[in-house]
């Protein structure tokens, strides 16, 4: 490896060493804070006051540690780095509260841990919430996160962005973890498909409202490309072993056409990031010169050195080599023998107007620049619509094509699916030397991208005078304007139960004449779910936490209870609390309120006590409590209340608020139903049986497993979301 990349004069001979050096040490703990705007900056304020000041000169056997800081090129210091030892986290009670801090804000999705440079490709790619966004290789989806939380970045009050993001992976099992990663951001506005990028198929979409018929492209794409991942060296140190130049070689091609088909889906004007964590010119530059040779003039590298100006960054290659299976630099494509090309493009080698390409404008980041991983970006700008390239290919180049069409499904490919999936990247895969000889026959769809999933139930929308619709719009007050006509169910039972609203580009895409070419693997925010109780409530519908704060933007306050720190610590510390167990304040509001679902709201602007210590940061001199809006749904039986939040919800509020909580008995492990859950539920209240509405805390114990818990076994469908629901 050592002797490759020197020969690749990936830097100089000087800066070499402390590059080597670098590759060998762990990387520091790096994470971002999530969510949309005021969430994150509450949660940012609290890392930096409530903690930063007390770990500042904390030492550890005689090592001062330097304490946690935001990352310089990150915008409004959301993103941070620390750089301190197991032990220092053991021993100094101070990192000890920050680690479990850490911990539990990860849990609830707050904080994710992120690499340092895997953040700086969504940043790159400029996101504007009307953007239509097409992030091709998303999984697991830590750079779809930041998208959608860029395209929701406005947070305007009864506004559904127009923007859309197309999160997409080719592995069946991959892009459930996609689903796991975004559910908490509960966007309309996405939709999670499962294609081989390189094959991604055009949609005639259906008119919007405006009688138009936009096309299916999209402003921003993101090329996140699998790779040998040898820029990853500080983080998965198997590489050391693994490596080998031929992991590169076969993901070439591969590569090249998943960033082709970007460029097709890219509109005129728009922008299109292509990146990898490898430091092989053979997956980067390679694959950037021969884009910009088959686009022929459409398409052009940015020059982005004003846009991150903090980022240390190194320039693209122009020049670099290719090297045989044994070692041996091969000038050009042709020197190699004709039954040895198996393995080789024309395309690996630099082109011959390589210097009037601009490649300088890629960025490479090496790891010693400002204690990273390594990472590769190149970001284009489409100037024209781009013509499919035969015509732009050389002759004698098309011809070496036709020479490999065939052998490319060997050993290349094979490399190219399974690094696919970095974990999986070993000595064989990499096709390289001192590996297995490697099978010739073509791979399946199966082989490469695991097996595919089950057929998915179709998306249905309902009328916006569908009784149901008409039921829950009256009774929750939905706004005239809200559109009604942007709920889904999966299913055509006799009885709607799980209702999903997606935004109105969602929409028009899944209304495409050719949506059958489209596999959507998820879409939607659960919004409403039918609640059988034996409650005289007035609506069967009540709605779910997951779309609720977009809910509550668009409900009439008839059904919404503003409330204090109080009244939320009594829903988390009683199991079912009766009204008598409420302040007095309260008690006749409770009262009023008609059975049923509701929202709860709390406004830290309105707290009597809002300049009281809390609770949870004792010590840590910080006073007052959340700082963005509380809302969650309740549900209002006959004579007690009961939130309608999952375990892991409620500790988390609890959490935030500093008080502890009992778990919910309506929240049965393994989702048990029926008797057992009723006996669970019975068994946990303190109150006797006759006060409280067993039945409907038991009717809701199910629904909240998460849609990721079928990625663990059980395929995802309409049917099975019913049964759960
Ligand atoms: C580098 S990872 C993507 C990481 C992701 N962008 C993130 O930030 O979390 C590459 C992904 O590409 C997927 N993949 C491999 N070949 C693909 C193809 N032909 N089309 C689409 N996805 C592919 C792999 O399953 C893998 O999840």
């Amino acid at each position: 490896m050592e002797q490759y990349y020197k020969a690749q004069k990936i830097m100089s001979d000087e800066e070499w060493p402390i590059f080597w050096e670098h590759l060998k040490v762990t990387l520091p703990t790096t994470f971002r804070i999530t969510g949309t705007r005021s969430h994150a900056v509450e949660i940012r304020d609290t890392v930096k006051n409530a903690f930063v000041p007390h770990l500042a000169n904390i030492s550890v056997d005689g090592v001062v540690a330097d304490p946690p800081r935001p990352l310089p090129w990150y915008p409004d210091e959301l993103g941070w780095h620390f750089d301190v030892s197991r032990t220092l986290l053991k021993k100094s009670p101070e990192y000890t509260k920050f680690h479990q801090f850490l911990v539990a804000e990860t849990e609830v999705g707050n904080i994710s841990r992120q690499e340092a440079v895997s953040m700086i490709p969504p940043l790159l790619l400029d996101v504007q919430p009307q953007h239509w966004v097409m992030d091709m290789c998303a999984a697991p989806g830590s750079k779809t996160a930041q998208i959608i939380e860029m395209v929701h970045a406005n947070e305007q009050y009864k506004v559904v962005p127009s923007g859309l993001i197309v999160a997409n992976d080719a592995d069946y099992r991959r892009s459930h973890m996609l689903i796991h990663q975004t559910k908490r951001l509960q966007s309309p506005c996405l939709i999670v498909t499962n294609h081989d990028a390189s094959l991604m198929p055009s949609l005639k979409l259906a008119p919007n409202k405006a009688g138009d018929i936009i096309p299916f492209e999209f402003d921003r794409v993101l090329a996140d490309v699998p790779c040998s991942g040898d820029a990853t060296l500080r983080k998965n140190p198997m590489i050391w072993t693994n490596w080998t130049h031929g992991g590169a070689m076969g993901l070439h091609h591969t590569q090249v056409n998943i960033l082709q088909r970007g460029v097709q889906m890219l509109k005129v004007g728009g922008r299109i990031v292509y990146s990898t964590c490898s430091f092989n010119p053979m997956e980067n530059e390679a694959v950037v010169a021969e884009i910009l040779n088959r686009a022929n003039g459409t398409l052009e590298l940015v020059d982005v050195s004003n846009e991150l100006p903090q980022l240390k960054r190194r320039p693209g290659l122009s020049d670099w080599k290719v090297f045989t299976k044994d070692g041996q630099i091969m000038e050009k494509f042709e020197d190699i023998p004709k039954d040895a090309r198996g393995r080789f493009y024309p395309s690996m080698w630099p082109p011959s107007n390589a210097d009037n390409l601009h490649l300088e404008r890629c960025l490479r980041i090496y790891p010693h620049l400002q204690n990273t991983g390594g990472f590769f970006v190149a970001v284009f700008k489409k100037t024209a619509p781009f013509v499919v390239p035969n015509s732009s290919r050389s002759v004698k180049e098309k011809v070496a094509v036709q020479e490999n069409e065939n052998a490319m499904a060997s050993e290349g490919e094979e490399a190219a699916a399974v690094a696919g999936d970095k974990h999986k990247l070993d000595s064989s895969a990499a096709g390289g030397q001192g590996s297995e000889p490697v099978k010739r026959a073509r791979m399946t769809r199966a082989e490469r991208f695991g097996a595919p999933g089950p057929k998915e139930e179709p998306f249905l929308f309902l009328d916006a005078e569908n009784g149901d619709v008409e039921l829950f719009s009256k009774f929750y007050g939905l706004d005239e304007d809200f559109p009604k006509d942007q709920f889904l169910v999966r299913s055509e039972g006799e009885k709607n139960k799980t209702i999903y609203f997606v935004s109105e580009a969602v929409k028009n895409i899944l209304k495409s004449e050719d949506i059958h070419r489209l596999k959507v693997v998820n879409t939607g925010v659960r919004t409403f779910i039918r609640q059988d109780s034996n409650s005289p409530a007035q609506c069967t519908f009540r709605i779910h936490n997951e779309g609720i704060a977009m809910m509550r933007q668009f409900v009439s306050d008839a059904r919404v209870m503003a409330v204090q720190l109080k009244e939320v610590i009594t829903l988390l510390q009683a199991p079912y609390p009766k009204i008598s167990e409420f302040p007095e304040s309260i008690q006749e509001r409770l009262t009023a309120l008609p059975t049923g679902c509701c929202i709860f709201e709390f406004d830290p602007e309105l707290e009597e006590d809002k300049d009281q210590p809390n609770p949870r940061w004792e010590g840590q001199g910080l006073t007052g409590f959340v700082k963005s809006k509380l809302v969650f749904p309740v549900w209002k039986a006959q004579v007690s209340f009961n939130m309608l939040l999952n375990k892991q919800e409620r500790r988390s509020l609890a959490m935030r608020l500093g008080v502890d909580c009992v778990d919910s008995p309506h929240v049965v492990e393994g989702g048990a139903k029926g008797t057992a859950a009723k006996a669970a539920a019975a068994a946990a209240t303190t109150t006797s049986d006759a006060d409280v509405d067993v039945e409907t805390s038991a009717d809701l114990s199910a629904d909240d497993s998460p849609m990721v818990d079928r990625y663990e076994g059980a395929p995802a469908s309409g049917k099975e979301e019913e049964e759960t629901a």
